[in-house]
């Protein structure tokens, strides 16, 4: 039995590729565009640098944005229209953006799921049925005992945070303003929890270490690295063969998959099924230049048009901005030039301990419900950093977010002292973007479009002021952070020189200047009942109207999740490899 190929070894596709091919009688061919992760992917405070690397990401830059990133571009950019906006990357390596993500544990809440299921009709995707499939994921250390019950059977390790200063001057800060402090994993709902990360006596542990690095002498798991696929194609007669008879099939079907590998054009059959994992913007890409998509575009962009489906139409995106820095009195944070030292390297290789184990000095996760959202199920995630200023900061800020000396003018003059900087994430957003393709040359970029804050009612944007508001007030008005003097620099950001400091209208200006993405895009090939016009999969996963190809990833959420999309999406890949394993009777 042969499922060829699986395009894609990120976080979904290392467990699909892994899954299907714990059958020896089923062949995998896993076509994957990078390498294998990079020695220094494992270092999780060095990891995020990778991405200024052009050798192992994407380089993605999203369009120009109508109603933020203002701050972005040297500030010349007085016309929007010319700025580019936060910066949206993807690891081109296998175990994909697990390789150079923060690392967060979180499987989001039980109602994403619900409303999944409600969505596309089809109860398999509720809280309650996928719990398992989380439960089978993981090899659970974390901060609670065991998430409600001994999970040990997965193959990905999640431990508590290791590295934590201020961690519990936070906490207490948020019981004060009557946060609980709960597992926000197993028992998600409004409140405050130390991280729970993807990692390993402080090394990190991507999809790829833990699906694909145990499984590579499998002989029924081929893997082509440096191999981008460039096309799926679609025939759209085919023979098909039923007791002896041959028949005339009239619908479309994925036969095969062009790819270029080292460069050199290349071709693979497909026996039973292609599985496209190739994350949420490459995904929809390959569609599109495959022929499936909004017929239209595709016809602007010289793409012959087979399937008209409404492809990258519904582009979600975790919208952030990182509201700070809270300047302290004490050391309750991690400094790089003045904590990172010859210790602290023999601390990281003996131990496993230290400021090396930190993805960013990241330290606890908060969710919080603005007016009109439950507090069951959290619309404002708060990621906590207890990262210092240190020297070189600014200067990486303007560099990645190409904000041109922004940072340097906001954040120079306190280089040197502690602080806490917190990434105040829109969970449920409701505005929406799209992908769509610049040409029909496979090795150009698409254009992403995330559209954040154009949603018609504004409620994006005052959730997000209300979000800043809230964390503002637990940072300067508990005992706990008191204590340390915690408070924001009594200068304005530039560009919001006009607005009151501490009043809405400054927040607004604030998010909309510092705009930057949680790097959680999703649902650009939303699945939905098949009369759903929006829907681009079925529940299954399957490509309305084309046989034998799905789509596996996370650009299938027909919502984003509420918090971190790693879990969720590692989930939808366990998933999608029982589907395609009930389809072939191979469960
Ligand atoms: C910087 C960053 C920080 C993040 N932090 C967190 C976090 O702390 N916690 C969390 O839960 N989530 C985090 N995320 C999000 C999370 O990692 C992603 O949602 C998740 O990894 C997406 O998985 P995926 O399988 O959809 O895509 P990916 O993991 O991106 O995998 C796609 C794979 O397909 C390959 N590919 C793409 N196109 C082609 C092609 N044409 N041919 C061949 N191969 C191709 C890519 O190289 C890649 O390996 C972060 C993401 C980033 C980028």
């Amino acid at each position: 039995m042969l499922f060829r190929p699986l395009v894609g070894g990120g976080s979904a596709g290392s467990a699909i590729a892994v899954r299907l091919s714990e059958n020896p009688n089923v062949r995998v061919l896993l076509l994957e565009a990078g390498g294998d992760p990079n020695p220094i992917s494992y270092v999780p405070a060095t990891a995020s640098y990778m991405f200024l690397h052009p050798s192992v990401d994407w380089q993605y830059k999203t369009a120009s944005q109508p109603n933020s990133g203002y701050g972005i571009i040297k500030r010349v950019c007085k016309n929007i229209g010319h700025c580019r906006n936060a910066l949206s990357f993807f690891n081109a390596i296998a175990g994909g953006s697990s390789n150079s993500n923060f690392m967060i544990y979180n499987r989001g809440n039980p109602r994403d799921f619900d409303r999944w299921a409600l969505h596309t009709g089809d109860a398999r995707w509720k809280y309650k049925n996928v719990e398992k499939y989380f439960r089978k994921i993981e090899d659970y250390f974390g901060t609670w005992d065991g998430n409600g019950g001994d999970i040990h059977n997965g193959p990905l390790r999640v431990e508590a945070v290791v590295y934590r200063p201020g961690l519990d001057d936070v906490l207490k800060a948020a019981q004060e303003k009557g946060y609980s402090i709960r597992d926000q994993n197993a028992d998600q709902k409004q409140g405050f929890s130390p991280l729970d990360l993807t990692q390993k006596r402080g090394v990190r542990f991507s999809t790829y270490r833990a699906y694909i690095r145990p499984n590579l002498r499998r002989k029924n798991l081929v893997i082509y690295r440096y191999t981008l696929v460039t096309k799926v194609d679609i025939y759209k007669t085919y023979l098909k063969r039923v007791k002896n008879t041959v028949h005339l099939d009239e619908s479309k079907r994925a036969t095969g998959i062009s790819y270029l590998r080292h460069g050199v054009k290349g071709y693979a059959s497909a026996s039973k099924e292609i599985i496209v994992s190739g994350g949420t913007i490459n995904s929809p890409q390959i569609l599109m230049l495959s022929g499936i998509g909004p017929k239209e575009h595709l016809q602007q962009v010289g793409v012959q048009p087979l399937v008209d489906l409404p492809v990258g139409s519904t582009l979600q995106d975790h919208v952030s901005t990182a509201i700070g820095p809270f300047i302290m009195n004490k050391s309750e944070s991690l400094i790089l030039h003045r904590d990172v030292d010859f210790n602290a390297l023999v601390n990281y290789f003996r131990n496993g301990k230290g400021p090396l184990t930190s993805p960013q000095a990241c330290v606890a996760v908060g969710l919080v419900s603005t007016p009109g959202h439950s507090t069951d199920w959290p619309n404002i995630m708060y990621t906590v950093a207890s990262l210092g200023m240190f020297f070189g900061l600014p200067y990486i800020l303007d560099t990645a977010f190409s904000t041109g000396k922004l940072a340097e003018s906001y954040l120079g003059p306190y280089v040197g002292q502690d602080s806490h900087v917190i990434l105040v994430t829109l969970g449920l957003p409701r505005s929406r973007g799209f992908i769509r393709l610049k040409d029909n040359n496979p090795l150009s970029q698409p254009i992403i479009d995330p559209q954040y804050f154009t949603d018609p009612t504004d409620s994006d944007i005052k959730a997000m002021v209300r979000g800043v508001e809230l964390i503002v007030d637990l940072y300067e008005n508990t005992t706990a952070l008191q204590k340390l003097n915690s408070r924001l620099p009594p200068t304005k950001l530039p560009g919001c020189e006009n607005y009151v400091l501490r009043s809405p209208e400054y927040y607004e200006c604030f998010i909309k200047t510092v705009t930057i993405t949680n790097y959680h895009p999703a649902s650009s090939l939303p699945m939905g009942r098949p009369y759903d016009p929006h829907a681009v999969v079925d529940s299954q996963l399957r490509v309305i109207g084309v046989k034998g190809l799905r789509v596996c990833d996370a650009s299938v959420m027909p919502y984003v999740t509420n918090t971190n999309t790693n879990a969720p999406t590692i989930m939808i890949g366990e998933m999608c490899a029982d589907m395609i394993k009930k389809t072939w009777n191979l469960l």
